[in-house]
Parts: structure tokens; sequence; C-alpha cells
């Protein structure tokens, strides 16, 4: 049937985007870019390629409202990817299979190839419906996200180009729902990179005594495990969400004493040190967290020192996270709910993103920024092995950002430009 056609169609789009490798360290840009542009001609969008950095485009694609004096919309996707370990896969990640249950595995399908693609699709269905919208949109496809999003995004959000744009909200990605109801964020958790060292006298491997540098980092190691177990608890028992607690996870531990032969076996280095990934709600106090870690995890008292590599980046002047208000202050929240139920989607409670998204850059400036990504009944699998997305699931989605599309392009404030009577 000409609708089975339709959706073949739009699988095999979504597929040839999964099939480009744009996974970093080194992700192939070009090939993504051709893509876009190819997709946004057959579209007919207005497109433009920016290069803030060389090397690292930024697609920007625009249908155009016709009231051009109304805050425009923006819709903005990642185009790169995490890597991958080919050889734990059960497909390979660029190959876009397709098993019996309808789940697309590849690298990207859930983070975030899926959404960028689902805004395009959404606008074609939307364009051959004959659907004009009052207000501009604007489609952006950002470098780099993986690894901070300075190259991408914040370029973006800082440039001429993007004032000009006059955006009035963003959306952004979100996660994965492992039960009916789509995810909603509205603010995210603040990154600190932590690295404690400790220093103590060498010894014979034999000998017990205090202060050694092994001894003087584990103690600190012990004591963010516990304050790591408190956190965790909160979130097993329910008590809350996993973007309302400080998660502490040990990315590096590096001590030692190296030979020809592997590491001296009889020797108690003088050097040791662990490194942190941090994440931290925007409510949680910054001040008392940077005491326990001067005071009780790395403590000079111990021979010990710390330094961040990178803390805070992309936040407010206190290092905090700035958040997008969820109530009737904030029309697009409620709009972008409306418009989610409105094509049969269920909402779960409005969350604070657990990791770090491109969302921030535009929160920054103090725009609102929603991250969403729909994919309800799915496992979280961004960053793992085996990353999915159902085809069917795929295809809900579409008609859910048709309905956010069709409802912000079409809104008109009251206060502002909206017919003069609402007011009356
Ligand atoms: C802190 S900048 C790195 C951004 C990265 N984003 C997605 O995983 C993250 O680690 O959250
Ligand atoms: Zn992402
Ligand atoms: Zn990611």
């Amino acid at each position: 049937s000409p609708i089975q056609d339709e959706q073949s169609n739009i699988i095999s789009r979504f597929q040839l985007y999964l099939q480009i490798n744009t996974s970093q360290p080194s992700p192939d840009y070009h090939k993504s870019t051709q893509f876009l542009l190819s997709q946004s001609l057959s579209l007919s969008l207005e497109s433009q390629v920016l290069e803030f950095v060389h090397r690292k485009p930024i697609v920007l694609l625009k249908w155009p409202g016709s009231d051009p004096s109304l805050p425009s919309i923006l819709l903005n996707s990642h185009t790169d990817v995490v890597p991958s370990e080919h050889s734990k896969w059960l497909h390979p990640p660029f190959g876009s299979h397709i098993d019996e249950q309808g789940n697309i595995f590849a690298r990207g399908s859930q983070d975030m190839k899926c959404v960028g693609m689902q805004y395009l699709e959404a606008v074609r269905k939307l364009k051959s419906s004959g659907f004009h919208p009052k207000r501009t949109l604007y489609i952006s496809f950002v470098p780099d996200e993986e690894i901070g999003g300075f190259a991408g995004a914040q370029k973006l959000a800082s440039s001429d180009v993007f004032k000009d744009m006059n955006v009035g909200i963003v959306l952004d990605e979100g996660l994965a729902s492992p039960n009916e109801n789509y995810r909603l964020f509205y603010g995210e958790r603040a990154a600190w990179m932590l690295v404690i060292k400790s220093s103590g006298a060498p010894g014979h491997g034999a000998k017990l005594y205090d202060n050694s540098a092994m001894e003087n980092l584990f103690m600190s190691i012990e004591s963010i495990r516990r304050f790591r177990a408190s956190q965790f608890d909160l979130v097993k028992a329910g008590v809350k969400a996993e973007g309302e607690v400080i998660s502490f996870n040990m990315a590096f531990l590096k001590s030692g004493t190296p030979s020809p032969t592997g590491f001296v076996m009889n020797l108690q280095p003088s050097e040791a040190e662990a490194g942190f990934d941090i994440r931290i709600p925007p409510m949680a106090n910054l001040e008392s967290l940077e005491k326990r870690i001067a005071e009780e995890w790395a403590p000079a008292s111990r021979n010990m020192t710390f330094e961040f590599r990178g803390k805070g980046i992309l936040h407010d002047d206190l290092g905090r996270p700035l958040v997008t208000a969820t109530d009737s202050s904030n029309p697009w929240w409620t709009l972008l709910e409306e418009a989610i139920k409105q094509a049969n989607g269920k909402i779960g409670k409005p969350e604070i993103f657990p990791a770090s998204t491109d969302a921030r850059s535009f929160r920054l400036l103090g725009l609102p920024a929603i991250g969403f990504s729909p994919m309800a009944n799915t496992p979280i699998l961004l960053h793992d092995h085996n990353e999915f997305l159902n085809q069917a699931e795929y295809l809900k989605g579409i008609d859910v950002y048709e309905s956010i599309i069709r409802a912000y392009t079409s809104y008109t404030s009251p206060g502002r430009h909206g017919d003069s009577r609402d007011e009356l």
C-alpha cells in the first residue's frame, strides 16, 4: 500500500543517516553534511552550512514563517556519535540492521540521529499536508556535542547569525523511557571532572606504615564511595530521580612503579591519583561539595591535592546550570505538553537531564530550552553496546514532532502579536 511504501522510505532515510560514520574522535562530517543538504533540497528548505571552526560544519535549515516578526523555533540535534566497540555488538554499529522485532541497531539510533531525522520527516509530512508555519522554523545539525559542543552549539549560540534568527524556544535531546511515558528535561546537571592526587613516603612492600600515597588515596576513595552509595540509594529507593542526586564515578586510577617486566611489586609508590566524573543537580549546594572535596577527599593534611579538568562549563556565574520554567509562566512548556498529548503521547514528571547537552548553550543566553527525544517503551542504550530503536517507535515520534511543529509555529502570544481580541 502507499502508506507502507512511505513508511519504508522513511525508515530507509533514517538508515542512510545512521550508516554515516560520525563517531568521535574523527567523525565524517563531510558525508553527514552532504546527506543533510540533500534532504533539505528534497524538502525545499533554505539551507546554509556554517563553519565557525574549520571542518566542524553546522547545517542550518530554515522554513520561513509567514510572520517573520515573531520569534522563531529552533529544533537542534547533534550529528556526532560516541565510539563503539564493534566486536561487542550483535549487529555492526554502522550497519543499521533491522531485526525481526523491527529494532534498528546503530550507534546514534537513540543518541540522537533519530531526533534529527524525525524533525525532517515531520516537516515533510506537514509540507505535503499543505501546512504553512506562521513562525519561522529553524533546524540545526551541530557537530561535537559528545565532546562538549564547543565547536558546535556553543559557536552557533554565540554567533551573529544566531542573533538574527531571533529564536524564542529551543528543543534538543532527551532520553529514552523504559515505560510508556515520554521524558521531558528542563535543565541538566553540572559536570565537574575532578582529579585528586596523593603523595607519601615510599617504602618496602612488606612494611605497614601510615601516610603512604596509596593509603592516603584509598581513604578518600572509600569515603567517596560511601557518599556515592548514599546518593544512589536515594535513586534506588525512588526518593529522588537520577538528575536530582550527585553522582560520582571513578574514571581512572593511576599509580605504581613501572619496570620492564610489569609493575614493581615490593615497593609502595610515592604518588597516586584518581579521576572522577561528578554530576551535580542545579539545586545542589556547590559550596558544601567543594568544601568536602578540599577537607575530606583531598585534604592537605593527608598530603593530597586536587584539580578540576572542566568544572561547570557553560553555566551561570556561580557555576550553576540554568533551568527552564515548567509552569504556566513558560507558554512553550504548556504548548509542548499539549502537542505531545494531542499526538497520543503520555508524559512523565519534568526531569533534570543527568548528563550534559547542547541545550545549556542556549539556556545560557536566557532562552527556554527543553530536552525531548520521543522514545517510550525503549531501554536506555545511549553510549551502550547494541544501541537500537524500534521502527514503530521512531514512526510515532515523527507524528509527535508534526504535532509540536504545528503548535509551536502557529502560536502567537496574545500579548504581542496575537489577535488583540484575545486580550479584550
Ligand atoms: C561535560 S561536556 C561533555 C558532554 C557529554 N555529553 C553527552 O554525553 C557529557 O559527558 O555529558
Ligand atoms: Zn546526545
Ligand atoms: Zn551522547
